[in-house]
């Protein structure tokens, strides 16, 4: 699939103007193409929610201009976007049959009762919403998502609450949608070894901005692990590094060859790639031409 998926220009969002007001989103800007498993990750309050809420259309940016499957209008896409948000909300009188009976007459043209009832799974389709534990209402969202075959998926926390065994089934689910569809998946997770292996592309936000944006495998093969003697590392930027006497172990951003002789360099795992950038906050962002946004989109007018 070509095309972009989101973008966003100096996005900004404020909540409580009175009395200061807290700035969720700040002159974010990135840009995501189509068809990737990008995962959103970043610490807590650093504006994953708010800016899924953004993409989805539930929230009005306060600044900036944000474009979601082409398009600046939510309404306009709202029926190709899938949102599982962290609160799964769901109507709690309903039961599991009534509820896939809803998402179905929901989404006409698009609904697949097949993917819906195999996400389901095992859940017993009499019970109310209501009866359900948090990981069984999980899987039901994921059930109502997944049926809805959309062009694009924003899952928040997707398998927090859920048991390792239904975690890595919904997450081969996932996968196997996204290969078979091309659907571009967002999934925001603070399990950075299970984005790992199943994101193929990173935003990493920090203080309502985009740190790492792009193609995860050309992130981590921008840094290198050095470790030698202590000396001069420019002219790399050091992300972070730890001196044990006289041994110096740094994480750095390539900025051209490393000196093999002098140092033993290894590529970092992703996740110690982001604890690196979680604990150095000072580090510049990084975001692949890819991820870069380019151009003007129509202005979000101030909410
Ligand atoms: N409705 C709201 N009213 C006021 N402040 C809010 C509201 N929603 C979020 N915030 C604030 O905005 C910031 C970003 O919150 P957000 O929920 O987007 O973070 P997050 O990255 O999803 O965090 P977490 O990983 O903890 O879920 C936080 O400082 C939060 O306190």
């Amino acid at each position: 699939m070509t095309g972009v998926a989101i973008e966003a220009h100096g996005l900004g969002k404020t909540y409580g103007r009175r009395g200061g007001g807290h700035r969720a989103l700040h002159d974010c800007s990135f840009r995501l193409p189509a068809g990737r498993v990008c995962a959103l990750v970043g610490p807590n309050g650093a504006g994953k929610s708010t800016l899924l809420n953004a993409a989805a259309g539930l929230d009005r940016p306060g600044a900036g201009s944000l474009a979601v499957l082409g398009s600046t209008d939510p309404a306009a896409v709202r029926d190709k976007i899938a949102y599982v948000a962290q609160d799964k909300p769901l109507y709690p009188q309903l039961t599991v049959e009534d509820t896939l009976w809803a998402g179905a007459e929901l989404n006409p043209g698009r609904w697949d009762p097949a993917t819906a009832d195999r996400v389901a799974g095992a859940l017993p389709r009499a019970a109310r919403v209501r009866t359900l534990s948090g990981g069984q209402r999980t899987r039901l969202a994921l059930a109502l998502a997944l049926g809805k075959r959309p062009e694009l998926m924003l899952l928040d926390e997707p398998m927090a609450d859920l048991d390792p065994l239904a975690r890595h089934e919904l997450m081969g689910v996932l996968m196997a949608e996204a290969a078979e569809h091309g659907t571009t998946i967002v999934m925001s997770s603070h399990i950075l070894t299970e984005l790992e292996g199943a994101c193929d592309y990173l935003l990493f936000v920090d203080g309502g901005r985009v740190r790492l944006g792009g193609e995860a495998e050309d992130i981590v093969d921008a840094h290198a692990l050095l470790t030698g003697q202590a000396r001069e590392l420019a002219p790399h930027t050091v992300v972070e590094s730890r001196t044990t006497g006289r041994q110096l172990t740094a994480l750095v951003r390539k900025e051209g060859p490393v000196d093999t002789a002098a140092w033993a360099v290894t590529q970092p795992s992703l996740e110690e790639l982001l604890l690196a950038h979680l604990r150095s906050p000072d580090a510049p962002p990084l975001l692949t031409p890819s991820a870069s946004a380019a151009g003007t989109l129509a202005e979000v007018t101030p909410a």
